[in-house]
């Protein structure tokens, strides 16, 4: 069976996915896509040579009824809108983060999704199939450094352009913290407070850059995350779990080590693309094989979504307010909980 889907937003990621989807990954096909900018949606039919319909906007989209899944990669305040009329017409939908910009919002595309009775929505938290912190994940679950005690973590860009505001630096890309780190530890977040560093000569205006979370679980945990997206030098991203019997760390993306000119040396990659290309690839493979064989997805829940949004929410509060703020999440609907294995 070949999932048909229909790709809401052809700007960089929608473009990358296309292009996974269409001759990278095994299962799907795109047959529809549409932008806001009608152009950029008929260049990507054009560049990707796809047998696909051109649509004025995400409704129609949706009302074909020849697309199975909805893949929504515009930008983040679009999001909630499509997701929502996807889910009531019984699509799957993959969504890139953020979910949606509030968690009220995340909120109603939970509701919606109960409704339908089985879990139509995935959230593009790609991280979690990165094979460094599936390795990370596993050392902890099988108590190989015992208790996790601390964890310290770096976000850092080489640079971002003027738009990019402090607020910014939670929505956009601390999320990914936010998402992978409660997973890693199986806990659930419970206060952060913000302090702002000596800002960087390479920040402008509206940016506080570099920023320093620290972040409390409810198990006593103490996450340290650096978010610095005018570091310079390259895009790194660091993750560091220390237990009562040992520490875990991320491996260094891998890359051949040059001695040359008198240095040993390795590379740092520059861009996001890259550093997570491979996780990229597995999540939507997964995506595809899940819903083909098992009838739902099995990533990143829409549950999952509303965590992120309700923490990014009191992120943005301590970095105005400098205090430790709380994260107060509802109550976890069953629908979410995993399904465990039934004993032989
Ligand atoms: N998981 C990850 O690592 C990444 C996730 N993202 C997320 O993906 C989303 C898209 O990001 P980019 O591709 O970098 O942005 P982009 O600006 O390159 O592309 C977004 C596209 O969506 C279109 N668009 C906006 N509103 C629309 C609407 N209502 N209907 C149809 N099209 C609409 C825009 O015209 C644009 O072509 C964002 O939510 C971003 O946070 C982006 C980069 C990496
Ligand atoms: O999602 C992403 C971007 O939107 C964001 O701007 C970057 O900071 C992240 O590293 C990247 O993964």
């Amino acid at each position: 069976m070949t999932l048909k889907f229909g790709v809401v937003g052809t700007g960089a990621i929608g473009r990358e996915h296309i292009d996974r989807i269409t001759n990278k990954l095994s299962g799907g096909k795109i047959v529809a896509v549409t932008d806001v900018n009608q152009e950029s949606a008929k260049q990507t039919v054009e560049m990707y040579q796809l047998d696909a319909v051109v649509y004025p906007d995400d409704q129609a989209l949706i009302a074909d009824e020849n697309v199975d899944v909805v893949v929504v990669t515009s930008w983040g305040p679009a999001h909630e809108a499509t997701v929502v009329a996807a889910v009531e017409a019984g699509k799957y939908v993959f969504c890139e983060k953020p979910l949606a910009t509030t968690a009220e919002g995340c909120m109603r595309i939970v509701e919606a999704e109960m409704k339908q009775g089985k879990k139509l929505v995935q959230v593009g938290f790609m991280r979690r199939y990165d094979n460094g912190y599936v390795q990370l994940k596993q050392a902890i679950d099988n108590h190989e450094i015992g208790e996790p005690l601390m964890i310290r973590a770096a976000h850092r860009n080489p640079t971002v352009g003027e738009n990019y505001v402090t607020e910014m630096a939670v929505v956009d890309t601390l999320i990914h913290e936010i998402d992978v780190l409660h997973w890693l530890v199986n806990d659930d977040y419970k206060s952060v407070q913000v302090v702002f560093p000596r800002k960087t000569k390479y920040s402008h205006e509206k940016l506080q850059d570099p920023q320093l979370f620290t972040i409390e679980t409810v198990g006593g945990i103490v996450m340290s995350v650096e978010v610095f997206v005018n570091c310079k030098y390259g895009y790194d991203i660091q993750c560091e779990v220390i237990g009562e019997d040992g520490v875990a760390k991320l491996p260094e993306y891998s890359s051949i080590v040059m001695r040359k000119d008198e240095k040993l040396s390795t590379s740092i990659l520059n861009d996001w693309k890259y550093r997570f290309m491979d996780a990229y690839n597995v999540e939507i493979q997964d995506f595809i094989d899940s819903v083909t064989k098992k009838g739902e997805p099995q990533g990143p829940t829409s549950w999952d979504g509303y965590i992120a949004a309700v923490t990014a929410d009191a992120c943005v509060k301590a970095q105005q307010t400098g205090q430790k703020e709380a994260i107060v999440l509802n109550e976890k609907p069953a629908f979410y909980s995993e399904k465990k294995l039934q004993k032989a």
